[in-house]
């Protein structure tokens, strides 16, 4: 029998749960508010508080470390990685506290992950599905400056998780189907699942806005921002990263508080929560021509798609494309458990990560 921790650390929430076998024991979501973490410069600052976290939560719900068999989390934003389960090593920590490829919550994940793991007489450890899986074709990848290339970049635990609910409510295997996803959370990402790989996909730097991210901007502008007094790297990632979106508009990152405020009759509210469903519908479409408008379904999941309103008017938009499927929330938790699960009883193999120094 195996007992699996699981979590997943998120901009706004760490999720945290164990799974014996494949019954969840408990999952909780910790929410973390604006105030709360906006005392860490850095996500690597906020290792002791999430470990901590995770940990009151497991002994909250009566399940002692000593009982784990393994450990599984999110991945964070390693160099490009193939989809599916990845050992956590020494060389994934190092990755991640020195060398991500940006900030991001779940680059704690692997690290605290690893942690645990020492503690408990090195019990395996993985990453599953991480946030840099790129399985872009190269006609995808190319960019108007032979310096730059697009990268895979985006909520694929979740969207791949919701692709393969589809193939099998379907009937179908997820080698067989084409399907334009939109993971619509704090930040929004999206993907095109083709034959069992996602070939092109829009990161949260290029696509909609969000909750709390500035998504794709005029360039001509952000140069000009960039280069305006008091500006650097970090304020400029900060301003779009956390403080871009909703946040900037409305200093919220909750969306219904924003719906609300449009139903209410909140003129500023009503243009810019339609503009956001403007943005994902119009992202949707630049997905689908890849495959020259070839889609068996759109499907939208995460938080935001529990909003009948937002769902039903991206539908209006888009379903001379394909039908429109809802799959609400996420279902990462168990999608990590279950791809630890495959890996420990050997139906699966755990690749090994190798750091890519810059
Ligand atoms: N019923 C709802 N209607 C509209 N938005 C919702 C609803 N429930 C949650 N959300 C929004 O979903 C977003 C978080 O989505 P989630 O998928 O949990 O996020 P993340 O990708 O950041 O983990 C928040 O902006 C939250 O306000
Ligand atoms: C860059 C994609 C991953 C991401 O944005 O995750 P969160 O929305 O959980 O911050």
């Amino acid at each position: 029998m195996e007992k699996i921790l699981v979590m997943n650390p998120g901009s706004t929430s760490t999720k945290i749960a164990v799974y014996q076998d494949e019954t969840p024991v408990f999952v909780e979501s910790i929410e973390h508010s604006q105030d709360e973490l906006k005392k860490f410069d850095t996500i690597i600052e906020q290792y002791e508080m999430r470990k901590d976290l995770i940990l009151d939560v497991m002994e909250k719900n009566g399940v002692k470390k000593e009982d784990l068999t393994a450990i599984v989390s999110r991945g964070g934003l390693l160099p490009p990685i193939e989809a599916g389960a990845y050992k956590v090593n020494d060389d994934m920590v190092w990755q991640l506290t020195y060398a991500p490829q940006n900030e991001h919550a779940s680059n704690l994940g692997a690290v605290i992950a690893r942690a645990i793991s020492k503690e408990l007489n090195d019990i395996p450890a993985y990453i599953y599905d991480a946030v840099t899986v790129d399985e872009l074709e190269p006609l995808a990848r190319v960019t108007g400056l032979p310096s730059m290339q697009r990268k895979g970049m985006g909520h694929n635990l979740n969207m791949r998780a919701a692709a393969m609910k589809y193939a099998k409510e379907s009937g179908k295997s997820y080698n067989d189907i084409s399907v334009v996803v939109a993971h619509l959370g704090g930040g929004i990402t999206l993907s095109l699942h083709h034959h069992g790989r996602i070939v092109d996909m829009i990161s949260d730097d290029e696509g909609p806005f969000s909750p709390e991210r500035a998504g794709g901007l005029p360039v001509f502008q952000v140069i000009d921002m960039a280069a305006s007094e008091g500006m650097d790297k970090k304020i400029m990632m900060k301003t779009v990263k956390s403080q871009g979106g909703l946040m900037g508009y409305f200093g919220v990152n909750d969306t219904r508080i924003v719906e609300k405020m449009m139903k209410d009759g909140d003129k500023k509210a009503g243009l810019i929560y339609n503009a956001m469903i403007l943005n994902v519908a119009r992202n949707i479409a630049k997905l689908a021509v890849y495959v020259d408008g070839g889609i068996d379904n759109i499907i939208l999941t995460g938080g935001i798609a529990y909003s009948e309103y937002f769902t039903k008017e991206v539908e209006k938009r888009v379903k001379f494309i394909a039908p429109v499927i809802v799959y609400p929330g996420e279902n990462e938790m168990e999608s990590l458990a279950l791809g630890a699960l495959r890996v420990q009883r050997g139906e699966e193999t755990a690749k090994t990560f190798v750091k890519v120094e810059k």
